[in-house]
């Protein structure tokens, strides 16, 4: 069955907002579901131990992507996480890179009592653009877009935007696409 609605990724380093930015997408669209992966990987038994050095679950990558499948054929997936890599290139129709500037991302990190290490390393991973990078080696260039997400109204913008685009990919694919092809 094709796939009625796009699958999108909303990426970015910890403390971006993307949980923020796909929690709202979901409430503006009708019929898109949010999976924020860490969760997710947690609730369906896909954590696979703990690195300590990053203070962080390891995901059973294997084990989580066999689980999305027949939800990415469904189609209206907002996929969550700070990576993006593992997704195959057929699931997805839209990459969303979030950006935040370096003092802001500092103070949410620093809010949810991160310690200063991690903070630091993302802080680091932000400078260098590490998921940006990360999303442009993996999909088609037209697919990745590039979002800041520093306050209130460049969330609302960002999600609006967004939900456009949605409206737009539903008009331009009438028939639906197959996530085999
Ligand atoms: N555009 C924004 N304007 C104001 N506050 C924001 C914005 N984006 C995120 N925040 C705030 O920053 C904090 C982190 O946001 P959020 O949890 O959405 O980030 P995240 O990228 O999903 O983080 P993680 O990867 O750790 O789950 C939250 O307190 C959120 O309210």
């Amino acid at each position: 069955m094709p796939r009625k609605l796009p699958n999108i990724i909303i990426t970015g380093t910890p403390g971006c907002g993307k949980t923020s930015h796909a929690e709202a997408l979901c409430e503006q669209v009708n019929g898109l579901r949010h999976i924020n992966v860490s969760e997710y990987a947690k609730t369906k038994g896909c954590i696979d131990g703990y690195d300590k050095e990053r203070d962080s679950a390891i995901v059973d990558e294997d084990k989580l992507l066999d689980l999305l499948e027949p939800e990415a054929a469904k189609g209206g997936l907002v996929i969550d996480w700070h990576c993006c890599e593992v997704f195959p290139e057929r699931w997805i129709d839209l990459v969303v890179v979030l950006r935040c500037n370096n003092t802001l991302l500092y103070d949410r990190l620093a809010k949810r009592g991160y310690k200063e290490g991690k903070i630091r390393e993302n802080i680091e991973v932000e400078i260098m653009e590490v998921l940006l990078t990360e999303a442009r080696d993996n999909y088609d260039e037209h697919i990745v877009i590039e979002l800041h997400s520093e306050n209130v109204d460049s969330l609302d913008e960002n999600v609006a935007r967004l939900a456009q685009w949605v409206s737009n990919w539903v008009d331009d694919h009438p028939e639906g696409v197959d996530t085999e092809l």
